[in-house]
């Protein structure tokens, strides 16, 4: 692997490769040593058992985090000792021979080491001048075997700084008003939060000033704790300037993430900073970033929100999900962040009015319902053990379970199996089945049950259970667009359900949609008949009518389309029933890119054989895709782009179009040969748009059936 370590010391370097000329920095220079510097903490302060010097700390700690989202930590109580020795360690980790480090080269964004060098090479348009080696050292400690001593030094020092992380997310918490430990229990910190060691080494750099170490970014996690050596080189965004940030000897660097951003609501910024490089001497950072766990979904602190005054600015996102969303893409300043932010005039409390009861009371009144609703489901329990019909109550059972009203997780898989299993067997029990569900879900007002319903359909519908899926299909006999008779959901019983009733809605348009699309390709989306391979598919649509892959695609695209109709409150995705139900739907839409992609190709193939009628359809059809791309990308931020698929239907327009304007010139030839006598049209008149409209049929009366 190249890295810039090796391109310094290979001795042939007299001038910087042009791709690591980095354009921004010289633009972009105003640097300012005068100004400022960032605040000072006294730890010491915050643990001395003093309440008044710890209110003063917090005080001090919430200032620097409103006004720069950096502060430096003296008296902090890691060692010096251990500090010097961590330098020492990583210094020596760079200098073990190529070999040695290259088991670590190449690895992926969750592989536990990696080495590596600029931030991604991958994406990175511009290479930076540095090399890294990153490590997952909590809740899972990794390290290297080598160099030796090296993996006793970092876990020892990673430990005291995740313990100095701890503390100072405490004083944050209060800072903002939430009780000391509220992130460590909404997000278990204490076991299972993670950390990053991050070891970056800048070499020195025949021209400094047209290079960059690491380009403007704030960091993804809660908060970062940073050493360096003696040599300066990190640069602060504060009031529209750089500042260099110089630290005092045997202090730490702190500062805000994108995630305490999102947590406290975009009142702490995490700040952008840049890391420099020189001309005479290695620079080393090391930096430790303290997240949430992984597979934690992240949103708004609650207690922070209010619907009249602070709706929330961040929908919720797993901190796995924003990692490799950061990973993926170039660094670039806080463009991740911009993912998930919410669009602030679509969020509910402009279309709900204000609630006529505190929000206290409304807390009490949820719990009250929560309760009841646990008593109801007892109560159910008991009457279907107690019926008659063995058959049916074990149905009924199963169900029950599933879709509990006591919390707003998703239900295990092992709940649905059991559902799935208590109506698989035959016919009737199928029926059983899927009329118990409906029961449970028309018989409900509670939007966690119902969510649950749904969700359980929709299990059903993605499972190999074809029995099921078959009864379901078939539900109710008259059939019908609303067949789940949910457009009329609504539960204003607080502002949360209320918005949950709109996702009620639209997942189930959602399910409806799905069964739809089953219906006109003739087999399920997730069925096995459709995971077939791409050749044996191809086949089958080659042996379809263009009409009737037509019909198809509208179908395909009408399901895209229900799924783009998501209710603008994202931010509810950091509701784990919820972001389960994204992920589901995501799948399906997988699955539908791919059935839409291989119509496509076929269609495009066929397309001077296509009449302008049917062209005309297919270029409506994609243009109403097209439409969907910007609020399906907000829906499923995280995940993968399909650039491919965009770049097929925008080639594939154009084709059309060129292919509708050559025909309407045949048309027009056709007219003039017929009309020669009279020469009164000319050619020039058609003309067919992007926009899937003709041009200039005021001047000619087009009969585009005469033309095949
Ligand atoms: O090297 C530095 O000072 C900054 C490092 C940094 O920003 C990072 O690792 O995220
Ligand atoms: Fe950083």
């Amino acid at each position: 692997m190249f890295c810039v370590k090796g391109l310094i010391e290979s001795g042939r370097l007299t001038s910087v490769p042009s791709r690591y000329f980095f354009e921004k920095y010289l633009k972009d220079d105003c640097i300012n040593s005068e100004a400022e510097t960032i605040p000072i903490i006294d730890f010491s302060m915050l643990t001395s058992g003093s309440p008044e010097q710890r209110y003063k700390t917090i005080q001090a700690i919430g200032n620097a985090c409103l006004k720069w989202g950096f502060f430096e930590v003296i008296n902090h109580g890691v060692p010096n000792t251990l500090r010097d020795e961590m330098m020492r360690a990583s210094e020596s980790f760079f200098d073990l021979s190529d070999e040695q480090k290259r088991e670590y080269a190449g690895k992926k964004l969750f592989d536990p080491i990696r080495w590596g060098t600029s931030f991604n090479v991958n994406v990175d348009k511009t290479l930076f001048w540095r090399d890294y080696l990153k490590i997952h050292v909590h809740p899972q400690f990794n390290a290297p075997q080598n160099p030796l001593g090296f993996s006793e030094t970092i876990q020892e020092y990673c430990k005291r700084v995740r313990e100095l992380a701890n503390e100072l997310l405490k004083g944050i918490m209060e800072s903002l008003g939430l009780e000391e430990s509220y992130i460590q229990k909404a997000m278990d910190l204490e076991t299972d939060s993670h950390q990053l060691l991050v070891v970056n080494l800048y070499p020195p750099c025949p021209q400094p000033e047209v290079v960059m170490g690491l380009p403007p970014h704030s960091d993804h996690g809660l908060l970062t704790i940073l050493m360096q050596n003696d040599h300066v080189g990190l640069h602060v965004r504060h009031d529209g300037k750089w500042i260099p940030v110089n630290p005092p000897p045997g202090s730490f660097v702190v500062n805000i993430g994108d995630h305490m951003e999102i947590l406290s609501n975009g009142k702490y910024k995490s700040v952008l900073h840049r890391a420099v490089v020189n001309g005479k001497a290695t620079r080393i950072s090391v930096a430790t970033a303290h997240g949430p766990p992984l597979d934690t979904v992240v949103g708004p602190a609650q207690d922070l929100l209010d619907n009249e005054n602070r709706p929330p600015l961040y929908r919720g996102i797993k901190y796995r999900e924003y990692l490799q969303l950061q990973q993926s893409n170039q660094l670039n300043g806080k463009s991740c962040l911009d993912h998930v932010k919410v669009n602030i005039n679509d969020t509910y409390h402009k279309i709900l009015p204000s609630p006529p009861i505190s929000v206290e009371l409304m807390g009490r009144l949820k719990q009250l319902r929560i309760f009841n609703g646990v008593l109801k489901d007892k109560a159910s329990l008991i009457k279907t053990t107690l019926s008659t019909k063995r058959q049916t109550s074990f149905i009924r059972r199963a169900i029950l379970r599933a879709t509990t009203h006591s919390s707003s997780s998703p239900p295990s898989s092992n709940r649905i199996d059991a559902v799935i299993a208590s109506g698989n067997g035959s016919r009737p029990r199928a029926c059983a089945c899927i009329h118990a569900i409906m029961d449970r879900l028309h018989g409900t007002r509670d939007t966690f049950v119902a969510l649950k319903c749904l969700y359980t359909i929709h299990n059903i519908i993605t499972k190999d259970s074809f029995i099921l899926k078959d009864q379901l299909s078939i539900f109710p006999t008259f059939g019908g667009r609303n067949f789940l008779n949910l457009s009329e959901f609504h539960d204003d019983s607080d502002p949360e359900s209320w918005e949950l009733s709109a996702w009620i809605r639209w997942y189930a348009t959602v399910l409806e949609q799905n069964l739809t699309v089953s219906r006109v390709l003739g087999y399920h989306l997730s069925s096995s008949d459709s995971k077939k391979n791409d050749k044996d598919k191809e086949e089958k649509i080659f042996a379809l009518l263009s009409s009737d892959l037509l019909i198809e695609i509208d179908a395909l695209v009408g399901f895209v389309q229900e799924i783009s109709n998501v209710p603008n409150s994202l931010h509810l995705q950091r509701n784990n029933l919820v972001y389960e139900i994204v992920r589901l739907v995501s799948e399906d839409y997988r699955l539908i890119q791919r059935e839409i992609s291989l119509r496509v190709v076929e269609l495009d193939e066929r397309m001077t054989s296509l009449s302008v009628d049917q062209l005309t359809l297919l270029m409506s059809a994609l243009k109403k895709f097209e439409d969907c791309k910007e609020r399906l990308s907000l829906l499923f931020v995280n995940r993968k782009k399909n650039d491919g698929l965009w770049h097929l239907i925008g080639e594939t327009k154009m084709k059309i179009e060129t292919t509708m304007n050559k025909k309407a010139e045949e048309m027009a030839l056709v007219r003039i040969i017929k009309r020669d006598e009279t020469r009164e049209w000319g050619r020039q008149p058609f003309r067919f748009t992007s926009d899937g409209s003709w041009l200039g049929l005021d001047r000619v009366s087009l009969t585009v059936s005469t033309v095949r």
